[in-house]
């Protein structure tokens, strides 16, 4: 082992020497060394530098997007170019900038130094939000909105219009006259959904809302409002904040803090309601705190304060382009939990969470669909009295196509029109009677007419109803529709769905009764009533389920309609041609009507004001159904003609509506002027009643617009007296005559048989002579009597 240990020895020897040689020549030049590798890096470094200054100055062609612009790097982009080129004024330079904005014109790359070490993240936040959300562009347009059953609220907003007017007349540069809205006449669609598009192309203007509202614990047309603002937000189609591009918004509420007198009893509870969903459909642009005004003592100064707060926010925004941070008292644009709190009931909590939080504000509480269906049920039951069984045997047909998960269906459904609400008080003047909390019945004017033997309406020359045998009645006075002729003077609850306590059909029947006969009896000392017409009336014999409201609505309409029947009263029933299923499971009528008040979608917007967003299809799948119902039951088509809005050029439409549909019949009919304030909002006035002339002419031009479709139509009969012609499918023209009257005794027979039948089973006699086209309709056996009560001569064309 010693032998191999030698060479081993001299070669460590020698890598000893190496060592020490190495170790002598560093010390001896390792400043040298030290100094040719600073200069080496020193070399290197300039380099690097020199070619990126090179770099930098001829690029041009390298792409960088605007987010990820550092606040530094933003100044250089942005540095006046140190050229001798004339000064660019600031019109010029935004041009310039423009382009880097909207990301079209593709910027130089910035180049990012290597660095060793951790990270450094520098530069300012980049503001992700839209421009619009996060500044404002261009004019600001006030806009003042409220909504008001009594009047308070709408003179509160016309004198804060007349003050925001004064305080901005000096601001026309920035600022654009206020405007005003009554949120009862407005399409939500303008201004809700998203905010309105500026007429002028050339000036960019954005809105800010003011919105003055008084609050209601029954149905008013705010709970239209405040569903369609949730529905608005969880539409999955749009975004959940479309009113981003607002400017800003607040609210004021009027309330009454006597009967309610804090938040949580209720005080001012649907403006607070309305300013949590504009917070989330604005994306929080809450530009002043909500103010509450108690109507029975502060309201005016509170209503005084607010005002002064919001000129100041609107003249903020107009100098500084923005909400800002500070704008004094407005926090942050979240004010409470509550905005948030609801999020967690949309996002599938149990319902009592919301159920709770939202009772503490004394308004409806939301819970989930299977609730809705459950409890409405379940309270009808207790309602009516009826036991459970029969509830659970027939479930309610609520239409839920456009109702949304976090639907505002109240957990306990409230009365549609209660005995203490403005709209009783106001169907009652006008004449009905309301039965039970969501039924009416009114005589009409032809009854009484009838009564003393001075003419029937139409329905009798058509279709052999004696108007004092007739009871106009409507199991819902609500509807889905804000028709500009409608009588109901704008009061009446609307809704897309039934969301109300339901009234058995029994205490509807007997409540309709009782109400029509003791009108009936009322007339009893009347001069001029015939005694045996008192005596005949006391049997009604028809029912015209028409009135007002949407009868199809009621969730028990068949049943309704079953006991007319047994008791042989005629059923004429009078749909809006907005619910389509409702319309498909309604069991046979006498006759069946949907009305026809536009020959296109735009038209149809514009004068029946529907709630649905998809009425068009609505209405297009009723006339589907009423094609396929025809041979049934009667069908009929009624055109409510207005001037300006649904007569001119339409003739083409109506006729192709009319191929879709092929009623039995097609009532033209002109609209009756009522007179009142909300007919008037609607922009309806006496020039838009048509006279007679004109209606013939127009029935006669879609009478030859069927023709030329190869439409087996002609007109069979007319009421001058009532501005009301009917055109009749060849159906009903036999052995040269039209019979547009009907068997009532037929129709009861072949019903009560259980066998299917058809129209022509119980067509009656033929029309008369005086009631068919070119005769004017009115029956020789009345008196014709003018207003005055002198005898009139009836002129035939
Ligand atoms: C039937 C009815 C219900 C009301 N419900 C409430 C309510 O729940 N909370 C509230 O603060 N005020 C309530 N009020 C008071 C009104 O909001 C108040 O009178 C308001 O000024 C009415 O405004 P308007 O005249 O513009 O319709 C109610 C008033 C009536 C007649
Ligand atoms: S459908 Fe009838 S009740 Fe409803 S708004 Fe139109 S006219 Fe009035």
């Amino acid at each position: 082992m010693e032998v191999l240990g030698r060479p081993a020895a001299g070669s460590k020897d020698r890598g000893i020497l190496i060592h020490e040689l190495v170790l002598h020549q560093w010390h001896e030049y390792r400043y040298l060394v030290l100094l040719a590798a600073v200069l080496l890096g020193l070399v290197v470094i300039l380099y690097f530098d020199w070619r990126l200054r090179k770099e930098r100055s001829t690029s041009s062609s390298t792409a960088s997007t605007p987010e990820c612009r550092t606040s530094v790097e933003a100044g250089w982009l942005d540095e006046k170019p140190k050229s001798t080129a004339p000064a660019e004024s600031e019109d010029e330079r935004s041009e310039r900038r423009e382009p880097y904005e909207n990301g079209a014109v593709q910027l130089p790359k910035v180049f990012v130094r290597p660095r060793s070490g951790p990270k450094r993240v520098t530069g300012s936040i980049v503001d992700k939000r839209p421009k619009s959300e996060s500044s404002v562009t261009g004019k600001i347009q006030p806009l003042v909105f409220f909504s008001s059953l009594t009047g308070t609220t709408e003179r509160c907003a016309q004198s804060l219009l007349g003050e925001l007017q004064e305080s901005f007349k000096d601001y026309s540069s920035t600022i654009i006259e206020p405007q005003i809205h009554d949120l009862s006449y407005i399409d939500y669609d303008d201004f809700y959904v998203t905010p309105p598009k500026s007429h002028k192309t050339d000036e960019p203007v954005q809105y800010f809302y003011l919105l003055l509202l008084p609050s209601y614990n029954i149905d008013t047309a705010l709970d239209n409002f405040l569903a369609h603002l949730q529905e608005t937000h969880h539409d999955f189609r749009i975004d959940t904040a479309p009113l981003s591009g607002l400017a800003g918004y607040s609210v004021f509420g009027f309330g009454d803090g006597e009967e309610w007198s804090t938040e949580a009893e209720g005080f001012c509870s649907q403006a607070v309601e309305v300013d949590k969903w504009m917070a989330k459909l604005t994306g929080r642009k809450r530009a002043y705190p909500m103010g509450l005004g108690d109507v029975k003592s502060d309201s005016q100064r509170r209503l005084g304060e607010w005002r002064d707060g919001v000129v100041k926010v609107l003249l903020d925004i107009a100098a500084h382009g923005g909400l800002g941070e500070g704008v004094a008292g407005s926090g942050d644009a979240v004010e409470s939990e509550e905005e948030d709190a609801d999020e967690v009931v949309k996002l599938g909590t149990t319902p009592k969470t919301g159920a709770g939080r939202l009772a503490k504000r004394g308004r409806p509480q939301k819970t989930s669909r299977v609730d809705d269906l459950e409890d409405l049920g379940g309270k009808a039951s207790l309602q009516s009295g009826d036991d459970i069984s029969s509830q659970s045997r027939s479930p309610l047909p609520i239409d839920f196509t456009t109702s949304s998960l976090a639907s505002t269906t109240p957990h306990i459904p409230k009365a549609m029109v209660p005995a203490s609400s403005p709209t009783h008080a106001s169907l009652t003047k006008q004449g009905y009677t309301i039965i039970g909390s969501h039924s009416g019945v009114k005589i009409c004017r032809w009854t009484k007419s009838a009564l003393r033997g001075r003419g029937s309406c139409y329905k009798f020359s058509f279709y052999g109803i004696k108007s004092h045998l007739c009871m106009e009645t409507t199991p819902s006075l609500s509807c889905s529709n804000k028709c500009v002729f409608c009588w109901r003077h704008g009061t009446n609850p609307t809704g897309t769905t039934w969301r109300w306590q339901v009234d058995p059909p029994e205490m509807i029947f007997e409540g309709a009764k009782e109400g029509h006969y003791k009108k009936i009896k009322m007339m009893r000392g009347v001069p001029g009533v015939r005694a045996e017409r008192f005596q005949e009336a006391m049997k009604i014999r028809h029912c015209a389920l028409s009135l007002v409201g949407e009868p199809i609505f009621y969730p028990h309409i068949n049943e309704f309609v079953a006991m007319l029947h047994k008791e042989r009263i005629s059923s004429f029933l009078v749909c809006n041609a907005q619910h389509p299923d409702q319309l498909a499971a309604l069991k046979p009528v006498t006759q069946l009507y949907v009305s026809i008040d536009a020959s296109n979608a735009e038209s149809l917007r514009k004068i029946d004001r529907p709630l649905h967003r998809d009425y068009w299809q609505r209405f297009l799948r009723c006339l589907d159904i009423l094609r396929e119902k025809r041979f049934r039951m009667r069908t009929v088509f009624r055109l409510t003609l207005v001037k300006g809005f649904n007569i001119d050029e339409e003739v083409e439409g109506y006729a192709d509506l009319v191929a879709r549909g092929l009623p039995c019949f097609v009532e033209i009919k002109g609209v009756t002027y009522c007179g009142t304030s909300s007919s008037a909002g609607a922009g309806l006035t006496m020039q838009n009643v048509p006279f007679y002339d004109e209606i013939t002419s127009f029935v006669e031009a879609l009478n030859a617009a069927l023709e030329r479709r190869g439409l087996e139509y002609g007109i069979a009969a007319e009421h001058a007296h009532s501005c009301c012609v009917l055109i009749a499918s060849k159906r009903f023209y036999v052995e040269e005559k039209w019979h547009t009257l009907i068997d009532y005794e037929k129709f009861f027979e072949r019903l009560e048989s259980g066998i299917d039948f058809s129209p022509e089973d119980y067509m009656g006699p033929p029309t008369p002579t005086w009631a068919t086209w070119g005769q004017g309709g009115f029956d020789p056996a009345d008196e014709r009597v003018d207003r005055k009560g002198k005898p009139k001569i009836e002129k035939v064309r």
